[in-house]
């Protein structure tokens, strides 16, 4: 379960970065820079050797940052991220066994689905706030539209990641069904291997642009309409 506190974070956060770090040292610079640009919230991916020492790090030194954990596939992993300090974690896909193991270490987890059977199967299994992984290819907003459609009434928010840019992020902010969008273009490899942290910075600044758009437009229209 997500504390209401922590899903206000990451609806006025907005995008979640998606990072993958290969070399220990550039973490607290990552962060940072996308904290420059107005990004503060990620998912470390749980994909190289050291990405639970980077996460640790990442909450020793940028507090500011919301910290999530990415590529959570065992219940082992689950603990180990709570134990470095994730506020909540994700996957790509629905596994009984690690949202057990997240609700016995009360660490907020969002599976990921992309069929109607995951979404019934993370519903049963008392998951409000689910990753919609691989959003673009699996057919994006109209499609999360029409599976979400059966289970609208349940209140079930949506993260969508998996080929979300600069191009079609507004629009998945604009939908209801979208709590926050993450993606991995504001963290790319080659940026990474120059340790180029202001082009991280300047690609964190676009995200967080839109993002301030999309907020703002929607509490205007709520004001409008009181
Ligand atoms: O969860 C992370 C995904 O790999 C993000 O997908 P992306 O690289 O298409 O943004
Ligand atoms: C891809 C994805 O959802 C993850 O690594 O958590």
């Amino acid at each position: 379960m997500f504390p209401a506190a922590l899903l206000q974070r990451l609806y006025d956060a907005g995008f979640v970065a998606v990072l993958t770090i290969e070399n220990l040292a550039d973490a607290v610079p990552l962060a940072e820079a996308l904290m420059d640009g107005g990004v503060h919230a990620m998912e470390l991916t749980l994909r190289t050797p050291v990405a639970v020492q980077a996460l640790e790090a990442i909450r020793d030194q940028v507090p500011e940052m919301i910290a999530g954990a990415g590529t959570v596939l065992t219940p082992d992993q689950i603990r180990q991220v709570r134990a470095a300090g994730a506020e909540f974690a994700v996957a790509p896909g629905m596994n009984p066994r690690v949202v057990a193991a997240a609700a016995e270490a009360s660490l907020p987890f969002a599976p990921g689905i992309c069929t109607p059977s995951e979404l019934e199967l993370a519903y049963e299994q008392g998951c409000q706030t689910l990753k919609f992984f691989p959003a673009e290819p699996i057919g994006g907003l109209h499609y999360l539209k029409s599976i979400a459609a059966p289970l609208r009434h349940l209140g079930i928010r949506f993260i969508p990641l998996g080929g979300i840019d600069a191009e079609n992020m507004e629009a998945y902010l604009r939908h209801p069904l979208v709590h926050a969008v993450g993606g991995s273009w504001v963290t790319p490899p080659s940026c990474l291997a120059e340790q180029d942290w202001k082009s991280i910075s300047r690609l964190a600044a676009r995200a967080s642009t839109i993002v301030q758009r999309v907020r703002n437009d929607l509490r205007d229209h709520v004001e409008a309409n009181r």
